[in-house]
């Protein structure tokens, strides 16, 4: 199946010169939607992942399913003050802005293999502060998990990325 066909594109959104990868046409295809997680379960199936770790908002819709699948929990990282208890934050830059992401501090263990889960990879600042603080936790392992990569944006922020082992479904 070709996912980057279904995955549509919207010039100039949400700012004059960004390409939006709007994965919505591939979610309400119920065999692309499918074959996402599907091909996220298949690739981690043999890790012992014991959590995924997935962003607001978009990353949450595979990540839940794959958890489910993966037989693992599921951990939310949210914009900030969404979550309720205690929480560890930080601070990035995206393509198209900036922002505060929080995880609670109870979330993870050092027992943890951790599957973190984002719909997209463009500068990497978002998977990074996720990295961060997931780090924070002292958890066993960390792997990543993108639908798309726009490997066409190239930074220091993703050369951390690179000594992760990662699995990325469309490139760019
Ligand atoms: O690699 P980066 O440059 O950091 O960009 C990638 C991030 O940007 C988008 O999230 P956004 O903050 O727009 O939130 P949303 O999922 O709630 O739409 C996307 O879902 C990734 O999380
Ligand atoms: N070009 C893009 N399309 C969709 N989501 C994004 N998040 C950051 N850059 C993006």
């Amino acid at each position: 199946m070709n996912l980057k066909e279904i995955i549509r594109e919207i010039p100039d959104y949400p700012v004059k010169g960004i390409s939006f990868k709007d994965i919505t046409t591939l979610l309400k295809d119920p065999s692309a939607f499918n074959e996402v997680v599907n091909q996220v379960h298949e690739n981690f199936k043999n890790k012992g992942i014991t959590k995924i770790v997935s962003l607001e908002s978009r990353g949450f819709i595979v990540g839940g399913a794959a958890a489910y699948l993966l037989n693992a929990g599921f951990v939310p990282i949210r914009k900030k003050g969404k979550l309720p208890a205690e929480t560890v934050a930080e601070s990035y830059e995206l393509e198209y802005g900036s922002d505060t992401i929080e995880i609670h501090k109870d979330a993870l263990t050092e027992d943890d293999i951790v599957l973190i889960h984002d719909d997209l990879l463009a500068t990497g600042g978002t998977a990074l502060a996720a990295l961060n603080l997931v780090e924070k936790m002292n958890v066993k392992k960390v792997y990543f998990s993108f639908i798309c990569d726009l490997k066409f944006i190239e930074n220091g922020k993703k050369e951390v990325l690179s000594n992760y082992e990662t699995h990325t479904l469309v490139e760019y």
